[in-house]
């Protein structure tokens, strides 16, 4: 094996004692402490997941966290009374709505309810067109982890040809934006891409957000280049025992291992820098509220 693993576990560590750094010091200065509000409606694994770890270190970088859990077959009504009040709500600077939602409820409506300051997922509509427009917004999480990542291993970026597998408009798109922004030479593959090895070997920069368990083996990385796993793909792992599972990405990681120049793991990369984004969102959300400085490095 021969790339060099980017520890995302690490990254992320560094990057929520940067937030809780802004977090003591908004509360030294102005007595104000960020406020994250999570919804979960139903019951998704995967979103489990998330939610709980989401919680802890919310409370651990400083932040008030406050989580709605709602029944599966809570109304459309019921959901946008709560993001009202949230959005009412002044000790609430962040809202994040758990993704996907239950297939009765409007997902575009449900988003674009939240009000686009409190918008920490960068999902609102408003967000969106900033973001593609090249202004100040709210920048998704994970594509932001993942620039984060990508700036820190590479220092500049220009130049640079990226192919972003997937055109979600959680991960994809978004992450293709950022790269574009930073001057690298972006395309954008999906499942109806022709030829799609021969469009990863092409890339420096390859990043994966597909949801097929190691979809991309080591074969279609040019030697050298960048891999960036974004997959979270439970698998059954009988071999660690009954009932047991175990992680895996969209990237063969053992193959490409050993050509990448540079490459994520999972779990332990884009995942926990996923999460630290949230939370340094949540503190520019709470800055740019306040009228104050926004925490240096922490955005895009
Ligand atoms: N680490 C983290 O923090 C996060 C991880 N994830 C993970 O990232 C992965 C992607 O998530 P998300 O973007 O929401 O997924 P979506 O299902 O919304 O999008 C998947 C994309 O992959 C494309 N695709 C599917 N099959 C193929 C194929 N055979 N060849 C090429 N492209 C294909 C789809 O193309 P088309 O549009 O043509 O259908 C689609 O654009 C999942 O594993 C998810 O769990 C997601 C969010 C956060
Ligand atoms: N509105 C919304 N915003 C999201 O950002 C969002 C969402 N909905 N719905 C679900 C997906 C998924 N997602 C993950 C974030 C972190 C890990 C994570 O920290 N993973 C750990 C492993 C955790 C484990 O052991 O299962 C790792 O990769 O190391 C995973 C998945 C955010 N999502």
């Amino acid at each position: 094996m021969s790339a060099q693993v980017i520890d995302g576990k690490a990254f992320a560590a560094k990057v929520r004692g940067q937030v809780a750094e802004g977090v003591s010091k908004l509360k030294t200065d102005h007595d104000l402490v960020p406020g994250l509000a999570v919804v979960l409606v139903g019951e998704d694994p995967a979103s489990e997941v998330y939610v709980r770890s989401k919680g802890k270190m919310t409370v651990e970088v400083g932040m008030k966290s406050v989580e709605h859990r709602l029944d599966a077959d809570t109304s459309e009504a019921d959901l946008l009374a709560i993001i009202k009040s949230l959005n009412e709500d002044a000790t609430i600077h962040g809202i994040l709505v758990q993704l996907p939602l239950p297939k009765h409820l409007n997902e575009d409506l449900v988003i674009n309810s939240i009000d686009p300051a409190k918008d920490v997922d960068g999902f609102h509509i408003s967000n969106v067109g900033l973001l593609g427009t090249g202004q100040k917004s709210m920048v998704p999480c994970t594509p932001l982890g993942c620039l984060m990542m990508l700036r820190d291993h590479h220092g500049s970026l220009s130049g640079l040809d990226a192919v972003v597998v997937g055109r979600s408009n959680i991960v994809g798109k978004p992450m293709a934006q950022l790269l574009l922004g930073d001057s690298c030479t972006v395309t954008i593959a999906h499942s109806r891409t022709k030829d799609l090895p021969d469009v990863v070997r092409r890339a420096d920069i390859v990043v994966a957000a597909v949801g097929r368990p190691e979809m991309v083996p080591g074969d279609w990385i040019k030697p050298g280049a960048t891999v960036i796993d974004v997959g979270i793909n439970r698998l059954d792992a009988p071999e660690k025992g009954e009932g047991k599972t175990r992680l895996v990405g969209d990237v063969h990681y053992e193959s490409a291992a050993a050509v990448a120049g540079a490459i994520t793991p999972v779990p332990g990369g884009v995942g926990p820098m996923t999460i630290a984004c949230l939370l340094a969102n949540t503190l520019t959300a709470c800055c740019r509220a306040n009228g104050l400085p926004e925490p240096e490095g922490l955005t895009a």
